[in-house]
C-alpha cells in the first residue's frame, strides 16, 4: 500500500475511533482513554485533513463546529408534522383517556409505553444513508428552522448512524442538563447578562445562536424518542423504536416503562412526584402512548394531536423556600 493509502485509511480509523470514544463519552458517560490519549488522536486527525482537505467528510469529528451564519435561518417543511400532544393534569383525564383508547380499538388488548416529557425543544434530524444531513426545529409541527450548524455540535447527536435507510427522520429533545444551566447563569451574571429563566429557555436560546461557537460552548444533549418520515425501516412498536434508537447510538431516556393497565401507569407516574429533581434536567410530565404502531395507526390523529398518546403535566414545582 502506498504512503498516501497509508495515510488514509489511519484517517479513517482516527475518524471511527474518536466518534466512537465520543459516544462512550458523552452519550454512555463510560469514558474509556485519558483524555490526553483523546486529545492526541483528535489533533493527528485534524493535522492529516490539513494536509488532505479532500479526504474530510462531514462525520468527522473535527466537523462538529462550522463556521456562522448570516441572515438568520432557512425554513425547512417535515416530511412528517411534528405533532403536539393533548395534556392532561389528573388521574381521571387518564383514565378517560384509556377508556376512550380502548372504545376506538373495539376493547382489545393493549400495553402503554410511559416515557418522562423533556421540557426542551423539538427537534427533527433527517438522516440520508445514515449520513446526518440536516437539523430542524418543530417550529409550528409543519414548518421549522433549519439549524443544522448548531445541532452538529450536540455531541451525544451521532454525525453517523449504521442504516442504509435513504431517509430516516428522528425525533426527539434537545435539553440543557441542570449542572451546565446553573453554570451558564453563574457566569451570565458574572458577566451582566439577563440570566435564563428555566433551561428551557436556555437550550432554545443556545440552540437558535447564528454562532455555532457559542452553541458548542453551551454543552446542550439530546433525548431521541420518536420516527418521522422514514423509507425502509419497519419498526413495530414505540419499546422496539426506543431499543432501535439505542443500537443506532441515540441517548434514550433510561426512565420508560411499559404497562398493560392504566393504574398501572398512574402509580407510576406518582412515583416521579418526588424525585424528579433527582434526574438532573428539566421535565414537566410523564407522555403515556399506546406501544403498538399498527393500534396507533389505527387510533390516528387528529389535525394537531395523536389520538394514541397523551402528556400527562405534572403541578408546577414548588418555588424553592
Ligand atoms: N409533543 C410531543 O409529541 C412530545 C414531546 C415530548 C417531550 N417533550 N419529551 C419526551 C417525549 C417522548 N418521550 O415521547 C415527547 S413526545
Amino acid at each position: 500500500m502506498s504512503q498516501t493509502e497509508d495515510l488514509h485509511k489511519r484517517l479513517q480509523e482516527l475518524r471511527e475511533t474518536i466518534n466512537t470514544l465520543s459516544y462512550q463519552y458523552y452519550t454512555l458517560d463510560k469514558p474509556t482513554m485519558s483524555d490526553y490519549e483523546y486529545d492526541m488522536m483528535y489533533r493527528e486527525l485534524e493535522n492529516i485533513e490539513k494536509e488532505h482537505p479532500e479526504w474530510i467528510t462531514p462525520d468527522s469529528p473535527t466537523q462538529r463546529v462550522g463556521s456562522k451564519i448570516s441572515g438568520g435561518f432557512a425554513k425547512y417543511t417535515h416530511d412528517r408534522p411534528m405533532l403536539s400532544m393533548g395534556d392532561v393534569f389528573n388521574d381521571q383525564e387518564l383514565r378517560e383517556f384509556d377508556q376512550r383508547v380502548r372504545d376506538d380499538l373495539g376493547g382489545e388488548d393493549l400495553e402503554y409505553v410511559v416515557e418522562l416529557k423533556i421540557d426542551g425543544l423539538a427537534v427533527n434530524l433527517i438522516y440520508e444513508q445514515g449520513q446526518f444531513i440536516r437539523g430542524v426545529t418543530r417550529g409550528d409541527g409543519v414548518t421549522g428552522e433549519d439549524v443544522t450548524n448548531n445541532v452538529r455540535t450536540i455531541r451525544t447527536i451521532p454525525l453517523r448512524i449504521d442504516s442504509d435507510s435513504p431517509h430516516m427522520e428522528i425525533r426527539g429533545e434537545v435539553y440543557m442538563p441542570i449542572p451546565a444551566f446553573e453554570q451558564l447563569n453563574s457566569q451570565r451574571r458574572d458577566d451582566e447578562l439577563e440570566p435564563f429563566a428555566n433551561p428551557r429557555n436556555a437550550a432554545a436560546g443556545s440552540l437558535r445562536q447564528l454562532d455555532p461557537q457559542i452553541t458548542a460552548q453551551r454543552k446542550l444533549a439530546f433525548f431521541a424518542y420518536a420516527i418521522g418520515g422514514t423509507v425502509g425501516i419497519d419498526i413495530p412498536s414505540q419499546e422496539a423504536l426506543l431499543q432501535d434508537l439505542k443500537a443506532f447510538h441515540f441517548q434514550v431516556n433510561p426512565e420508560y416503562r411499559k404497562f398493560t393497565n392504566i393504574e398501572d401507569v398512574i402509580t407510576f407516574i406518582h412515583s416521579w412526584d418526588d424525585r424528579r429533581d433527582t434526574l438532573g434536567y428539566a421535565t414537566d410530565g410523564m407522555v403515556v402512548k399506546v406501544n403498538s404502531f399498527a393500534q396507533q395507526a389505527r387510533l390516528g390523529n387528529t389535525v394537531k394531536i395523536p389520538r394514541w398518546a397523551i402528556a400527562y403535566k405534572f403541578p408546577p414545582e414548588q418555588a424553592k423556600t
